[in-house]
């Protein structure tokens, strides 16, 4: 087990949250995992076993929930809401938007960040046993809802958001801590709590650090962050290896035991279809690596006896899925890497990871692309074939840049028919996650704002004048959709609506959470993007606009023209 707090008996696996989760006292099971320990781990235990003993093993609900009152504390209670001291009332960005409705939504965003801002209380650090909190030393910006803690890759949309909000000690506050967590855990795990020890998501440190230099030319930071960086690398390439067609590639995975603690009771639910304990934990793992890639849920990851993505979660796979977006992240990595180590003059580790780049890329093209579809596709290896499923992930490599750049035109020729092949301008709210509808939260019908985000990029790196339209106006088709859905509820929305302009995502274990940290970060960057040419004067706001000017026109008329027909029957006719 990697090295986390000693509570992970209670929090991670174990009798007691087999029991308190097993008896669903709380409508979401994040809520108990959540809570804060009154006494050490150790009476916690003991006292729990002497329950049990006292009850034969079979307590009742209310018992339970007896115990429970009696030994934790409320959930949350461990951060407080915490203005970032860097925030300012009126950052640049603003200055670039032209629309007025847009420049006020720039700004109430802005403020949005006051809202999400979380530092942990003094006794975290004195007694982190006591909590499922992972103790960081700066306070952070959360995504929002139940998510109160630190997302791994939701921090990478957050970051950029704040670099545009001029929050610099904010963001870099954020990546010291992921810094000082891989110092201390050996890597990133999916979310800033205990009982997300077996898992991370997708690696995008080294590209928040690349940001930030970016935005503060700190290179000094990103050649001090190296060793951390190529450590996270590492850890990736030696955990998640596997070969396919001869070539290394890397897929999502998970080193824990159990269902997830956090959705205790819907992973013990679906491991019901299985019947030995081995295909119980084969299947707790597909889920926590589903996880892993952020997707939790997605047809992506559904392998069927057909060898087809139609089914369910107890069809999840994805330790035999090779993502292709992992894969280019990686690449991405080795990039960036390779670019702090000239920085530094260090040219030989430069070379060396010029070489891994090279390598990965090789791999994607060899693997991953697939010509006939003209785009690439995450690879089967139970099958040993392309899975042709439409993700936005399958576009990813143009977001990093890994491919082969002089062949820019060729790529976009090839992918703007795919795009066209699968439809995927159709659809007013944005590109879904996928084109099934299985009621999971990362399928159709719901579009979410970190694949919007690499579609967008993707396309305008391109650098073809088709690529870069199409970016402009998915890119600014999302700004205008997000701002309607915000006019009309006043909330960010962590998942949106593909299928209808303005609406938001729904499906998957738990209901539609506002705030939202991604959602945010990625329409200000696009806000500073578009601000200057985006106008509301198309959308449906404004079309709705219009069609009260006409309905209240209609009416003035009609109200003037009663009186002025009454005024002249009264002098002229009378
Ligand atoms: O509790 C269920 C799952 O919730 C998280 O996943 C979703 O929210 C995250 C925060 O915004 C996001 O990073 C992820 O992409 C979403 O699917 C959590 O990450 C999962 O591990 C957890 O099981």
């Amino acid at each position: 087990m990697h090295k986390m707090n000693g509570n992970g008996q209670i929090y991670c696996y174990g009798s007691l949250l087999d029991t308190v989760q097993m008896a669903k006292l709380f409508e979401d099971s994040k809520t108990f995992v959540d809570m804060k320990l009154l006494f050490s781990p150790q009476k916690t235990l003991e006292d729990f076993d002497a329950f049990m003993a006292a009850k034969n093993n079979t307590p009742s609900r209310d018992e339970i929930r007896e115990f429970v009152d009696a030994h934790f504390g409320a959930k949350g209670t461990e951060l407080d809401v915490w203005t970032p001291t860097d925030w300012i009332e009126h950052p640049g960005f603003i200055d670039l938007i032209h629309d007025p409705d847009l420049k006020q939504w720039g700004v109430d965003l802005n403020n949005i960040w006051k809202e999400l801002g979380r530092k942990m209380k003094d006794d975290v650090h004195k007694n982190p046993d006591y909590y499922s909190i992972i103790p960081v030393p700066n306070p952070v910006i959360v995504p929002g809802g139940r998510f109160i803690e630190f997302y791994y890759w939701d921090s990478y949309w957050i970051i950029r958001g704040l670099l545009h909000s001029e929050m610099y000690t904010t963001a870099r506050g954020m990546i010291e801590n992921f810094l000082s967590i891989v110092q201390r855990i050996g890597f990133i795990p999916n979310g800033g709590r205990v009982y997300y020890w077996g898992r991370s998501q997708p690696p995008l440190l080294t590209a928040m650090v690349k940001s930030y230099v970016d935005f503060t030319k700190d290179d000094l930071f990103a050649i001090n962050a190296l060793e951390i960086l190529e450590h996270e690398f590492e850890y990736f390439i030696n955990n998640n290896t596997v070969q396919a067609k001869g070539h290394n590639l890397v897929i999502y995975r998970d080193t824990s035991t159990g269902p997830r603690p956090e959705s205790y009771s819907e992973d013990v639910e679906t491991s019901q279809s299985f019947t030995t304990k081995e295909a119980k934990e084969d299947h707790y793992s597909e889920l926590k690596s589903a996880a892993e890639s952020g997707m939790d849920f997605s047809s992506r990851w559904f392998i069927n006896a057909n060898g087809t993505n139609e089914g369910n979660l107890t069809d999840a796979k994805t330790r035999s899925i090779v993502p292709v977006e992992l894969n280019a992240i990686l690449y991405w990595n080795a990039k960036m890497i390779a670019e702090f180590h000239s920085k530094a003059g260090n040219i030989e580790k430069m070379v060396e990871y010029e070489t891994k780049a090279q390598k990965i890329q090789e791999a994607i093209q060899a693997v991953l692309w697939n010509e006939e579809a003209g785009c690439w596709l995450d690879y089967d290896l139970i099958n040993e074939k392309p899975r042709n499923y439409f993700v936005p992930t399958n576009l990813s490599p143009l977001w990093v840049k890994a491919y082969n750049l002089s062949e820019s035109e060729k790529i976009s020729a090839s992918v703007l028919k795919y795009i066209e092949a699968n439809n995927l301008d159709s659809f007013p709210g944005g590109v879904p996650n996928t084109l099934y509808n299985t009621g999971e939260q990362w399928d159709l019908p719901n579009v979410w704002a970190p694949m919007q985000y690499i579609l967008v990029e993707g396309l305008d790196n391109l650098g073809t004048p088709e690529a870069k339209a199409l970016s402009q106006r998915w890119g600014q088709r999302w700004v205008k959709s997000n701002f309607e859905a915000y006019r009309e509820t006043l909330a960010m929305f962590e998942k949106y609506d593909a299928e209808n302009f303005g609406g938001h995502g729904g499906g998957g274990e738990y209901g539609v959470q506002t705030g939202f940290g991604w959602s945010n970060g990625v329409i200000i960057e696009w806000l500073a993007k578009y601000g200057r040419q985006i106008s509301l004067s198309n959308t449906g706001a404004a079309a709705r606009s219009c069609r009260l000017i006409t309905v209240l026109g209609a009416t003035a008329v009609a109200i003037v023209g009663a009186f002025a027909g009454r005024f002249i029957w009264r002098n002229w006719f009378k």
